[in-house]
């Protein structure tokens, strides 16, 4: 535990997930070269990105319970083999059907990744360094979308279309090579994969789901996460651009500002819950209370947002990342080793379906309203955007619901082992009586 061979493993990990977000978000950054090269229009092209999130969320399960059964090794190397393929499709593709496949095959070599390396955490660092341990994985994989924006769409630029993702499929090559040679499951000794568990598959999927700690988990993502998802994926730029009415730069500054946030809140997050663990729920709640005060306050603010205000939205959607992680680490700690995959895998599936779903109705109300000729300054006008962004409100008070239910249970459960989790109103009460003393 924690040695250097822990580090090394750890590290080969890491790098195949940043390499992995670099793949995934590769495609978000050359919209305009896609659209000349595929002859597609706006809409045709977010089908690009929303069958690859539809790949990655539905193998979430399948993949946890491979992960479980084979180990991470086999599963990140996997994970490469597809995404290596994806994008040297992309690289030759010149229809819209050849290019959907080729991010299609991406999103699946993706959705092999960052389960696989999370289940390296707890199996190769102690239970007090874990929580830093897996947000550093999450903030440092978040580096790979920065690789995306400068020096892959330099590359692009540089090279032509076909090179660039060439290189890409090149770069997970090079991780192939690296898990296969330095990336091991577990350390000697310690049991790292289920054949090692009295449980079968459908057990362990069973064992996992009505374990409330996996749930409350699950909750927490899907609270958190996708409002983050919806604006750095795909509804952020039309928003900021077309409706608020911010120059491209201005709004590639935001969307710089959100990643650079994201990354530098991830370790104090993680000492917090390495230090409070029985708040994770409340600091989830808290980011999620945020979340929504500040869209409303960006969309019911008269005219269009200031600057300071969208920066303040765009710091607070980028929290709900590391806070995200938050849901994983429920899953860590309710679960034994041998189903931690299956349990990461069905907290992952929450916010990417929070994502999909809320992406879809924003795009649903923005057409229906200009259907009904209630856009008259265009699909994308501000005021369309002001009704179909709401929605968001809707999702976030949804998702607060079933956490603070299930959370309910969890609780129950502690205090059948006699752990009581206190009141903040309780906490508050002893800091200030501490503080007279
Ligand atoms: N919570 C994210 C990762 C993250 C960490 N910090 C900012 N974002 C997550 O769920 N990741 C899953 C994945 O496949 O990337």
């Amino acid at each position: 535990m924690n040695s250097w061979r822990a580090y090394v493993v750890w590290g080969i990990g890491v790098f195949g997930y940043l390499v992995a977000v670099l793949q995934r978000t590769s495609f978000g950054v050359v919209g305009l070269e896609a659209a000349e090269r595929f002859h597609v229009g706006g809409a045709v092209l977010s089908a690009f990105t929303v069958l690859q999130l539809v790949v990655y969320a539905s193998l979430q399960i399948p993949v946890g319970l491979l992960v479980d059964r084979f180990g991470s090794r086999i599963m990140v190397s996997a994970g490469a083999v597809f995404m290596a393929l994806g994008q040297l499709q992309i690289a030759v593709a010149e229809t819209t059907v050849t290019g959907i496949i080729g991010r299609m095959l991406v999103g699946m070599g993706d959705a092999m990744t960052f389960v696989s390396v999370l289940r390296l955490v707890p199996l190769w660092f102690d239970g007090r360094r874990a929580p830093l341990m897996s947000q550093l994985t999450g903030v440092i994989g978040q580096l790979g979308q920065l690789v995306s924006v400068i020096p892959f769409l330099a590359l692009l630029h540089a090279a032509g279309w076909s090179q660039a993702f060439m290189t890409l499929a090149a770069l997970s090559l090079v991780v192939i090579v690296l898990v296969l040679a330095l990336l091991r499951n577990a350390p000697a000794g310690a049991p790292a994969a289920q054949s090692e568990s009295p449980e079968g598959t459908r057990a362990l999927l069973a064992a996992a789901w009505r374990q409330p700690g996996t749930r409350l988990g699950m909750w927490s993502h899907f609270t958190v996460q996708f409002s983050g998802n919806v604006f750095a994926l795909m509804w952020g730029f039309p928003f900021m651009v077309a409706g608020q009415g911010f120059d491209s730069t201005v709004a590639a500054g935001l969307m710089s500002f959100f990643v650079a946030v994201a990354i530098l809140a991830g370790p104090p997050m993680g000492r917090f819950v390495a230090r409070h663990p029985l708040r994770r729920s409340t600091l989830v709640l808290g980011i999620s209370t945020l979340t929504a005060l500040a869209w409303t306050a960006v969309l019911v603010v008269p005219g269009r947002a200031p600057l300071w205000l969208m920066a303040v939205l765009v710091a607070v959607l980028a929290l709900g990342g590391p806070a995200s992680m938050i849901g994983f680490d429920f899953a860590r700690t309710f679960n034994p080793s041998h189903r931690l995959g299956t349990a990461t895998g069905i907290v992952n599936i929450g916010g990417f379906v929070a994502a999909l779903l809320t992406m879809f109705l924003v795009g649903y109300l923005l057409d229906l309203q200009h259907a009904l000729g209630l856009s008259p300054q265009g699909v994308y006008s501000l005021d369309a955007f002001r009704v179909a962004l709401a929605v968001q409100l809707l999702v976030l008070g949804a998702g607060a619901f079933a956490l603070v239910r299930v959370r309910r249970k969890v609780r129950r459960a502690l205090a059948a082992q006699n752990v009581r989790v206190p009141l903040l109103r309780e906490l508050w009460a002893d800091y200030r009586a501490r503080r007279r003393r």
